[in-house]
């Protein structure tokens, strides 16, 4: 048994493959380094760690059509790199989504193993769930028990110490008229929230330091070793080319390297849409139309108000001897501004309006699209507040809330493909941003809905000056504002989707075996039949843990 790729997907099925009762050999490839600084785990830092250049592959997107605005419309497309994968070097916020979008994959692959009560018992296997009681913060945030673990290995907490604009932003959301939902990790995600983060005590956990410690000695784990192509014996994959060595396996190969190398990796070994394998001269082993197809995303803009300064403490942390003190004392104690730095975000998950489900460019999806952004917990739009940090060219001295909308539902779809038969070379990544007539139409009535809440008396009563956001609401400065601003969340899906045997674009089954070939499974974040409306690092876990479930029944691994 093979797996490559050590991302949350691919730790999760290593681990528990491994430590099944059978105890089957599991050899484990991952690309990048053992990313083992205890430093490079500060929650205070998790917007910064994945411009660690070594724990990143540094990709970027080709010219998107918002464009005209910074980087000539070229957005970061990074993915983590080395032990931990995209966990080691992500936000760390921890959502787990709708209900209806897990039943929702189950209808589309005919399959109730995906479901969300299935799905559910999963998370609860691996969560580790925690939320300090605190009779202050019980207003805004009380977990709904029954549908979360409390000992499995990938801890989740909400820090005990908040910064004074938690509170100030909950209130103000609230009395523009936002319900507040004290659990959106309950499967509904309605509401303005406390976003829980990956993390204990402040540090964050990731795949690796929850899934590859104390490891059992079946499994043998191999960075600084990248896959260069599947080794296939006619139509059964029978092992992997690495750092010139050929690593056979005798039962199955399982591709866990992300949605932009995992479809990188199958047209390097001749699997894919035959036009993009001939081009490069890479001799065709199966033809797979969906392979780097449909990549999926959801796009991020931000927008900044200067607040009044007595609403956080964030501006201490600009002077550098201060920022280094904070954090020896976080480092040796756990206590001081570094334990509460960046410890919470604050999200709103929000419906359709009227305005959206009236259009023509909703009543022009496909009606069971149509259908699932109607129910009740489907996210259009989130807002985000009190992340990202400032970016640096603003004065760090002031006290800002950054307010960002990230469009959910989204319908453009791009592509994943090879720029040469180099395995050096990074992918060509386009994910059309916005590119379909209802994501922009919801961009727009999104941030519009954006800006009415901000200018509403409960933040404008407190807001200094607008440092970032659209002149005016006409159509022209919303676009205006978007191109400067564009980025996506890094949430990249549905490169090698699963789907059902008629769907022509589906590469994978539901035991995650790519359809037409023998040996070779796909377990990451490429194969989720839409993306998911939510941040999805606990879509890419439960993956996992799907795909290990899956596998220890068929091969009777635990007895
Ligand atoms: C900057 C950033 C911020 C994010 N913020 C959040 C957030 O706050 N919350 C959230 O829920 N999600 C967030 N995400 C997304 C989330 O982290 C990913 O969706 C999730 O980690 C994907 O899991 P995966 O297992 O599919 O792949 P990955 O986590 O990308 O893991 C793939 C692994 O495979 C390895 N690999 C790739 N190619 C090869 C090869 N050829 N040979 C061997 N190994 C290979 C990679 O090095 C990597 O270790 C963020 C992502 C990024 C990049």
């Amino acid at each position: 048994m093979f797996t490559q790729g050590r991302g949350p997907a691919g730790a999760t099925i290593a681990s528990r493959l491994s430590r099944s009762k059978t105890a089957p050999s599991v050899l484990l490839l991952e690309a990048g380094g053992p990313n083992a600084d205890p430093q490079l785990r500060l929650l205070a830092q998790r917007f910064q760690t994945f411009m660690t250049p070594s724990m990143s592959w540094g990709y970027k997107t080709e010219p998107q059509a918002v464009k005209n605005g910074h980087n000539g419309g070229v957005v970061d497309y990074s993915r983590g790199k080395g032990l931990g994968g995209s966990t080691a070097v992500n936000f760390a916020c921890w959502t787990v989504g709708p209900k209806e979008d897990y039943d929702e994959w189950a209808r589309i692959v005919g399959d109730d193993f995906f479901n969300w009560n299935h799905a559910t018992e999963r998370r609860k296997r691996f969560e580790a769930y925690v939320v300090p009681e605190n009779a202050e913060h019980a207003k805004y945030v009380e977990p709904v028990k029954e549908v979360h673990g409390s000992s499995g290995p990938v801890h989740v907490e909400v820090p005990s110490k908040w910064a004074k604009d938690v509170s100030f932003s909950l209130d103000a959301m609230e009395e523009a008229g936002l319900k507040i939902n004290k659990d959106l990790n309950s499967g509904d995600v309605i509401g303005a929230a406390i976003c829980p983060s990956t993390s204990s005590n402040s540090w964050r956990s990731t795949a690796a330091t929850e899934f590859l410690q104390d490891t059992p000695k079946n499994l043998t784990i191999l960075t600084d070793t990248q896959a260069t192509k599947i080794i296939f014996n006619g139509k059964k994959a029978t092992g992997v080319e690495a750092n010139g060595k050929i690593y056979s396996s005798n039962k199955d190969v399982i591709i866990s390297a992300g949605a932009l190398d995992t479809p990188k990796l199958l047209l390097l070994s001749g699997v894919g849409p035959e036009e993009e394998i001939t081009k490069h001269n890479i001799p065709m082993v199966h033809s797979l139309p969906g392979v780097g197809r449909n990549l999926g995303d959801h796009p991020f803009n931000f927008t900044l108000l200067q607040i009044r300064d007595d609403l956080n403490d964030l501006s201490q942390l600009a002077d550098q001897a201060f920022a280094e003190a904070a954090k020896k004392q976080f480092i040796e104690s756990g206590t001081g501004a570094y334990a509460q730095a960046y410890g919470i975000v604050i999200m709103a998950f929000n419906n359709a309006t009227e305005e959206l489900l009236s259009s023509p460019e909703f009543k022009a999806l496909p009606p069971d699209v149509q259908a699932h952004i109607c129910k009740r917990n489907v996210p259009v739009i989130e807002w985000i507040n009190l992340a990202p940090p400032v970016p640096p060219a603003f004065d760090q001295t002031k006290t800002y809330l950054p307010a960002c909308q990230v469009l959910m539902s989204t319908q453009s779809r791009g592509t994943v493909t090879l720029a040469s038969a180099n395995p050096d070379d990074a992918p060509i990544c386009d994910p059309k941003i916005m590119t379909h007539p209802f994501d922009l139409l919801n961009y727009k009535l999104g941030m519009k809905a954006l800006l009415k809440v901000l200018r509403s008396d409960a933040f404008a009563r407190n807001t200094m000056s607008w440092v970032l956001a659209p002149r005016s609401d006409s159509h022209e400065d919303i676009m205006d504002h978007c191109a400067q601003t564009i980025a996506t969340a890094w949430h990249m899906s549905c490169t090698a989707k699963m789907g059902r045997a008629d769907d022509e674009m589906s590469c994978v089954d539901t035991d995650f075996m790519v359809r037409g070939l023998e040996g070779l499974r796909v377990a990451d974040m490429s194969v989720t039949p839409f993306v998911f409306n939510c941040h999805v690092q606990s879509v890419a876990y439960t993956i996992g843990e799907t795909a290990a479930e899956r596998l220890i029944a068929e091969y009777a691994l635990d007895g």
